[in-house]
């Protein structure tokens, strides 16, 4: 039987999102072989340099796939939120698991609530869409960047000057934290959660049928139609570059509900549109064209420009 290697990140977080897919495939019946190789990206070489500076969501993605084009070894597990809109040539997301909690979730410092922060208060965050939406909640924080794995934030949160900040309960939960840290849940009315968010990625070759027929046993139907019509917004509005974007959908029934948002930096104009379908991709080009049609393009653009991308 095929021996099959799983190329993951080395940090705690891609090793714990691997070995979660590797057990939901054993629960699933698939009895083969697997063997973890830990693959050292650019992205998590350079920790000091704004993410969006560098290359943004494609630096830990790129080793990943030189590695599978080389057959080294045959699929990898990525957070979605960090896939670009556009797969590469040969390459697939073929399999979307269940996803975990969708949410932001808001740590602070002896648990002071968003709205309670004194004036000046310094919220870490690396991430403009949640700079952008937390100063539309509170124009009076100022909002600092924080780097490093999700253990090294929650260090700094209470080693350094920061009074607060932002991580997805996602990671949180699966790098085996406690959600007893959370002080608030940020829900998708307050914080539009990344694109993806809380969602997993399993990426493979084309052509590996075999391996797609075995993933295929651990899709999870909602989350692949609510990431697609997600996925489907990102990539009208703007492929791969890192600027103030979210987008997250629900299912009830048959219907999709998706809220879609673009904002400034400094979070002075949100736009959102909550738009409601059967079709992944319909649901995904409406919520697109509806911000598009408000001046989403040009916000884009102009967030582009200030950063220098
Ligand atoms: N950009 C870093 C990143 N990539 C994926 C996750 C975990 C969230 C997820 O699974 O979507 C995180 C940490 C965070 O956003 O706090």
């Amino acid at each position: 039987m095929r021996h099959i290697v799983v190329g993951s990140r080395k940090s705690n977080l891609a090793l714990t999102q691997t070995d979660w897919v590797i057990e939901q495939l054993k629960q699933a019946g698939v009895d083969n072989e697997f063997e973890v190789k830990k693959i050292v990206t650019r992205g998590d070489q350079i920790l000091d340099v704004t993410l969006s500076k560098v290359g943004g969501k494609a630096l830990f993605v790129k080793e990943i796939e030189r590695a599978m084009y080389e057959k080294e070894i045959d699929l990898a597990v990525h957070s979605m939120k960090d896939m670009p809109s556009e797969m590469p040539e040969g390459l697939v997301i073929t399999t979307i698991p269940v996803r975990e909690d969708h949410r932001d979730a808001y740590i602070a410092e002896n648990n002071v609530a968003l709205k309670d922060l004194p004036a000046g208060a310094i919220v870490g965050t690396s991430s403009l869409r949640r700079k952008a939406q937390i100063l539309a909640e509170r124009p009076d924080v100022e909002i600092k960047w924080i780097r490093g794995n999700i253990e090294s934030r929650i260090r700094k949160l209470h080693e350094e000057d920061y009074d607060a900040i932002i991580l997805a309960v996602s990671g949180l939960k699966r790098v085996g934290l406690s959600e007893e840290l959370i002080t608030e849940y940020l829900e998708p009315e307050v914080c539009v959660p990344s694109v993806g968010q809380g969602a997993l990625a399993i990426e493979c070759r084309e052509d590996d049928h075999e391996l797609r027929e075995l993933l295929a046993r651990i899709s999870d139907p909602d989350t692949t139609k609510t990431v697609t019509a997600e996925r489907t917004f990102l990539n009208l509005l703007e492929g791969s570059c890192s600027v103030p974007i979210g987008g997250y959908a629900q299912l009830k029934g048959e219907e999709i509900t998706m809220t879609a948002f673009v904002g400034t930096t400094d979070g002075k104009t949100l736009l959102k549109e909550v738009v409601r379908g059967k079709e992944p991709e319909e649901v995904g080009t409406e919520a697109a064209q509806k911000l598009i049609g408000r001046g989403a393009k040009e916000i884009v653009e102009a967030v582009k420009e200030e950063l220098d991308i």
